[in-house]
């Protein structure tokens, strides 16, 4: 199936519905996708196989990469870095598959200061109430987090309202509504 391009990227706040959405599409379209491959600084498990599971690299290594702006995006969780490289990216484009990236406004700024070019998507709650009730619906995470991510959801719709920020943005209401928004936005016409 063509795409209007071979990158997109789509971000929105936590509990936006990006997860929903995108499952839905790589289960319709489950060959015209690809996933990009993360790097890790921690070991491989048993069964992991690198270059396809995550590339398991030296922190040394990862940290001298991110600083020379090789990385999307990075992240450090109990220790160990994670992140998303621009190579990766290539990657999943050089093999003939469409990539999409589900990133925070930071990886958004972050991907806009590389030439990949992809058409940028924002998914939008109805309202910050809704978001509000969605997530806790959810029930995946603590009040603690909840609190955070709705601030940050704050910050993450401002952003989206500054001119040429993304190039479509779909307010996810009724899901099916959405989702044909979001097959538009990819597919065309
Ligand atoms: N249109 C919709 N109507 C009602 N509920 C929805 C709709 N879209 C998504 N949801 C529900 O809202 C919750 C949040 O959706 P989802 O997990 O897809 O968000 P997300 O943007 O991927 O969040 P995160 O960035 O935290 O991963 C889920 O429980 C999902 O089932």
């Amino acid at each position: 199936m063509q795409t209007v391009n071979k990158i997109f990227v789509l971000s929105g706040p936590s509990g936006s519905g990006k997860s929903t959405l995108l499952k839905r599409l790589f289960g319709e379209f489950p060959s015209t996708f690809g996933f990009s491959v993360s790097h890790t600084t921690r070991g491989p498990r048993p069964g992991e196989e690198n270059g396809k599971d995550y590339h398991f690299v030296k922190k040394e290594d990862m940290v001298a990469e991110v600083e020379a702006g090789k990385f999307i995006e990075s992240a450090t969780f109990s220790g160990n870095m994670y992140g998303t490289s621009i190579k990766a990216v290539r990657d999943v484009t050089e093999a003939g598959k469409v990539c999409v990236l589900d990133i925070d406004m930071q990886g958004v700024q972050s991907v806009k200061k590389t030439d990949l070019a992809p058409k940028y998507i924002f998914i939008q709650p109805p309202s910050l109430e809704v978001l509000e009730q969605r997530l806790r619906g959810r029930g995946t995470e603590k009040e603690e987090a909840i609190v955070q991510r709705l601030s940050a959801s704050k910050k993450e719709l401002e952003y989206a309202q500054e001119n040429g920020a993304y190039d479509v943005v779909i307010i996810n209401d009724d899901l099916e509504k959405a989702y044909q928004s979001l097959k538009l936005a990819i597919f065309g016409q």
